[in-house]
């Protein structure tokens, strides 16, 4: 495909050369200043998501690196994300917990019009090795991540995309940092020269040559080691795919499917359903699955298959009236699930917790099985979960953004009052 734009074929981790045309991704070169008036100076690429790239930046006004999310021309009119982010702005008084909105502007590039987010830069964790951290922060690593799902959740929200490239820490050290510093260090930008073939195409479409991701965690690990001993400041990132709960339908569930839900995995693979409804319980059983990942670098389900079902099922120990029908047709292939099995299953977990220097390894796993509930109306709210036993004790409520979100779980409500999407 790539030999219609390109003399080299595409390359995996990069942009696809047809992702660089009108209405496409904005083609972008290191040290070009974004901005108007220009105020923002392309450092380094940090990643790239399914309609975007994003980049480090300097920001020349404020003396700070920011990261810009520079979104696809045609998705520029329709995205959501901007409102969403703004309905999540905390004051400047409180830790946020949810990536912040910094500023935000349109930038033209021959392939159209692109909205440009402007936010802090984090450290993604799907990146950070758990063993470079103190495990001590573990329980509040935990706890941060439930208050930013609870204030999402508070604000109307619903992610619809947890899994752990979408949880970031603060690394506030990156500031220090000018583009000389980054740029002369081994993190300078790697780049692939590109040439188009076509002499149809516009070349100015296409950036001189695609850059590879920058290792943010390499660097600051290597520059700021003390990132690694001071606590941990927890970041959602990626609003992309939220909605605003009551205001519209979900949008397809893009979550990973060893992350996604099991409504939203027993309808794509049951029923082949890819429209499957989630809301903000949804978010509760991916977030449980991204703190696992979180201690121990990888997932709690290996299967993208329909093995897959088997697996929550085996963990949860329970089959649901509704799924009875399917697995008919699929035998479990390691027994029935039984409770007795999934103790046995979280046990095992337990110990690995442990290994990991986990504090209270039980009282993790008891908190884990409350969100891996398999009917998302018996799953607790995330401000329900704040107040899990693992907490107790816990100083991390000193966030002053907590107390705007918490609930007196006294008086909760039930916490997601219909089963409407495990029909
Ligand atoms: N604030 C940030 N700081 C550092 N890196 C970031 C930041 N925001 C995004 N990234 C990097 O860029 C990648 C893509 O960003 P993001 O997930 O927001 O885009 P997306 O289009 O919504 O992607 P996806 O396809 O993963 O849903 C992320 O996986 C992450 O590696």
């Amino acid at each position: 495909m790539s030999d219609e734009y390109f003399v080299f074929a595409d390359v995996d981790g990069y942009e696809r050369s047809s992702e660089y045309t009108v209405g496409g991704l904005c083609p972008i070169r290191i040290g070009c200043v974004l901005g108007s008036p220009p105020r923002y100076r392309i450092i380094n690429k940090l990643g790239r998501g399914a309609f975007s790239t994003v980049w480090l930046a300097r920001d020349l006004v404020e003396s700070r690196n920011v990261a810009l999310k520079i979104i696809q021309a045609d998705r520029t009119s329709d995205s959501k994300e901007l409102t969403i982010l703004q309905r999540l702005k905390v004051s400047d008084a409180e830790e946020p917990r949810v990536i912040q909105l910094l500023d935000v502007f349109e930038h033209t590039s021959p392939n159209g019009t692109h909205q440009v987010l402007v936010m802090e830069p984090v450290h993604p964790i799907d990146f950070m090795r758990y063993s470079a951290f103190r495990p001590i922060f573990t329980r509040e690593a935990v706890h941060q991540m439930i208050q930013g799902l609870a204030f999402i959740h508070n604000r109307g929200i619903a992610h619809g995309d947890l899994h752990p490239g979408n949880l970031g820490v603060a690394a506030p050290e990156i500031h220090q940092f000018s583009e000389v510093d980054i740029w002369s260090q081994s993190n300078r930008p790697y780049t692939l020269a590109i040439v188009h073939s076509s002499v149809d195409q516009n070349p100015d479409s296409f950036p001189p040559y695609l850059c590879g991701d920058m290792d943010l965690g390499k660097f600051l690990l290597e520059r700021a080691p003390e990132f690694t001993q001071r606590p941990l400041s927890i970041r959602i990132l990626d609003l992309g795919n939220a909605y605003i709960v009551g205001e519209s339908s979900s949008p397809r569930c893009v979550t990973p499917m060893t992350y996604a839900p099991p409504e939203v995995v027993f309808r794509q693979q049951a029923l082949k359903d890819l429209h499957a409804p989630w809301d903000q319980s949804s978010d509760i059983w991916s977030l449980a699955l991204c703190i696992h990942a979180f201690i121990c670098s990888d997932g709690l389900f290996s299967h993208i298959t329909g093995n897959l079902l088997h697996e929550m099922m085996h963990y949860c120990g329970e089959v649901p009236n509704a799924w009875r029908k399917f697995i008919k047709s699929n035998p479990f292939p390691r027994g029935k699930p039984r409770p007795e099995h999934a103790d046995k299953l979280w046990k095992e977990r337990e110990k690995v917790f442990a290994v990991r220097g986990v504090e209270d390894p039980p009282g993790l796993v008891r908190l884990l099985r409350r969100m891996m509930v398999l009917d998302p109306a018996k799953r607790p709210s995330a401000a329900k979960l704040l107040c899990d036993p693992y907490f107790t004790g816990l100083q991390a409520l000193r966030a002053p953004s907590a107390a705007s979100y918490l609930h007196d779980p006294e008086h909760a409500t039930p916490d997601f009052q219909t089963n409407r999407f495990l029909r």
